[in-house]
């Protein structure tokens, strides 16, 4: 019998999951065009810290990489990552009316908090095939995300170039490498490397909904 590759297990292990995500009222309203400002600033915001702590650990996927490629491959994430980090900032903060002085006082939300404590302790304590599985939903759902939105979107969508970004092209070409890659290091994984990457791979897939949440709650710290 030949082994189904690892991504298609994961997929199937969070399809339930996905479903909530995809159906959730931020991404509706996304679609729609009629979500909240206050509810997309405080997404953007949080975006902005998460894309940072992203890069950082694409750059130690890179790092850990078990050949050239991979080291190019997650060099490149992580240079992109801030490239629409800044994007954020130079764009859609001031389409938005998000001060560098809010960005500053917003600090981390607690989800954001987190999904990036969880990505920064995987890429720096676990194996690559690990931390490969950790970063490969935050590729993955967008672009699921992104597309499904686009063939949802309505005319004179407020938040167009958003769901352009992930619906492109680009970033399909970005996922499908990851999930290359991705299933290339679970192939030659032992057992219980392999059990290790699903459950950081669905530990980050709960955050990725967890993330959408608290900005459709617009979510803090108590006081
Ligand atoms: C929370 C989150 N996950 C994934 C992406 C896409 O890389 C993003 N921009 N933000």
């Amino acid at each position: 019998m030949i082994d189904e590759p690892f991504s298609r297990a994961a997929w199937r292990r969070n399809e339930t999951l996905y479903e909530r995500i995809r159906t959730m009222p931020f991404n509706m309203a996304l679609a729609a065009g009629t979500l909240e400002a206050d509810r997309f600033r405080h997404y953007i915001i949080q975006d902005a810290h998460y894309l940072t702590a992203f890069a950082r650990a694409l750059a130690i996927a890179a790092a850990k990489a078990d050949d050239a490629n991979g080291i190019v491959q997650f060099a490149e994430a992580a240079r992109v990552a801030i490239v629409v980090e800044r994007s954020l900032h130079a764009d859609y903060f001031v389409r938005f009316g998000v001060s560098q002085e809010a960005f500053a006082a917003a600090g981390l939300s607690p989800a954001c908090h987190h999904y990036v404590s969880f990505l920064l302790a995987t890429a720096h304590a676990e194996p690559y095939p690990v931390v490969l599985a950790a970063v490969l939903p935050c590729f993955w759902v967008y672009a699921e995300v992104g597309q499904d939105i686009h063939r949802r979107t309505v005319a004179a969508n407020p938040y167009q170039a958003w769901i352009d970004t992930y619906a492109g092209e680009d970033f399909a070409a970005a996922v499908a490498a990851v999930i290359e890659t991705t299933d290339r290091a679970a192939g030659r994984a032992a057992h219980d490397t392999l059990e290790a990457m699903h459950a950081a791979f669905t530990r980050a897939m709960q955050l990725e909904w967890m993330f959408w949440d608290s900005a459709w709650r617009l979510e803090r710290w108590p006081d």
